[in-house]
């Protein structure tokens, strides 16, 4: 299985990443030891998806050790990098999250740190694996299906997390079951996750899927070609509500429409029951080149700007479960200020 991000110790003391802006096409690993070139990794998305990017902060923290030694950094100069990592994108609670895990050993050498950040990605593994027999579970009841067609956006699979993955962890549970008609997979403008690397993790594990384009899928849910919807989270609030990539409010709103179940998939690092509800959460706005050009082409005129949302937020009262390893929750049935406090971290 792929690995989005990992730590090496040799032949120096560095982050591995496979670069994700060169795939499909190209698998490139990025050897990284400097704190500038995680931040820039970060931020162009060549590591991506909340879990992935919560090993990135705590490992992040390791490298900054490391480098600080290397050119005799202050405690602030240290601390002040490890902060340019935990804010290099803002709307995945998870890079702060993973930051935050680790930080505090900083006084205890690298070694305690790069213990607990192992560690972490060890918990997510293990998280995503059972969250998505939950999760399957939880769809096989729902749906009394046998073979259960799948529509989901971006990509949640192991490039997207340290292993496995989420939403597509289930998918890849309920594949492993037998219990898997069809995934279709939405291409996810601009910067194509599900057409470049959704399909590309489900063609390696042979997954019978199609890519299609955002703007037919809720036509495909609306004409029944889809039994559930399962997305991935970048940050979930107290009351339920979700922010994933943009396009996901539109899968919820199809689903609500066709009364089918529209499913978000999660490690419970993934809550942050500090936000009471979606309208306080940071949406990440990217340069808007990134919509009006495609392979580096401009597609409209000169002039023209994008408009370029990262993320959009699901309200909880359209989720009708949300499913960490802690855990199942129905936000749609059961609203509650509180809801999420029984499968956070
Ligand atoms: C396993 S959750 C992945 C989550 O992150 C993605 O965003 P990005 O590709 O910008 O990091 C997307 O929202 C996915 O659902």
């Amino acid at each position: 299985m792929v690995r989005a991000i990992e730590w090496r110790d040799t032949p120096r003391p560095m982050i591995r990443l496979i670069d994700q802006t060169l795939l499909p096409l190209e698998e490139r690993y990025l050897e990284v030891t400097r704190v500038d070139d995680l931040v820039a990794a970060i931020a162009s998305l060549a590591v991506r998806g909340a879990p992935a990017l919560g090993a990135a902060g705590a490992l992040g923290v390791v490298l900054a050790m490391h480098q600080g030694a290397e050119e005799g950094w202050s405690d602030l100069k240290l601390q002040a990098e490890i902060e340019r990592i935990r804010v290099a994108r803002p709307t995945a609670v998870n890079l702060a999250w993973g930051v935050d895990r680790v930080r505090g050993a900083v006084g205890a050498g690298v070694a305690a740190v790069l213990g607990l950040a192992r560690g972490l990605v060890a918990e997510d593994e293990a998280a995503n694996r059972h969250l998505s027999r939950l999760g399957a579970d939880w769809i096989l009841a729902r749906t009394g299906r046998e073979q259960v067609r799948v529509v989901t956006h971006c990509n949640t699979g192991a490039l997207a997390t340290t292993a496995w993955g989420t939403a597509y962890g289930i998918i890849h549970e309920l594949h492993d079951r037998g219990n898997l008609g069809l995934v279709y997979a939405d291409e996810t403008r601009p910067l194509l996750q599900g057409a470049r690397l959704t399909s590309w993790e489900l063609h390696k594990d042979g997954i019978p899927h199609v890519v299609e384009a955002d703007g037919a899928a809720a036509s495909t849910i609306l004409r029944g070609l889809v039994d559930v919807a399962i997305i991935g989270a970048d940050r979930i609030t107290a009351n339920g509500d979700t922010a994933n990539k943009v396009g996901s409010v539109a899968l919820a709103l199809a689903c609500a429409r066709a009364g089918i179940p529209f499913v978000v998939a999660a490690p419970s690092s993934t809550v942050d029951m500090t936000t009471k509800t979606g309208d306080h959460i940071v949406i990440e706005e990217r340069d808007g080149d990134e919509v009006v050009t495609l392979g580096g082409r401009r597609l409209a005129p000169e002039g023209v700007r994008g408009f370029n949302p990262a993320f959009d937020v699901t309200p909880h009262d359209l989720i009708a479960a949300i499913v960490t390893e802690k855990g199942i929750v129905e936000p749609a049935t059961a609203p509650d200020p509180e809801l999420l406090a029984a499968v956070a971290g």
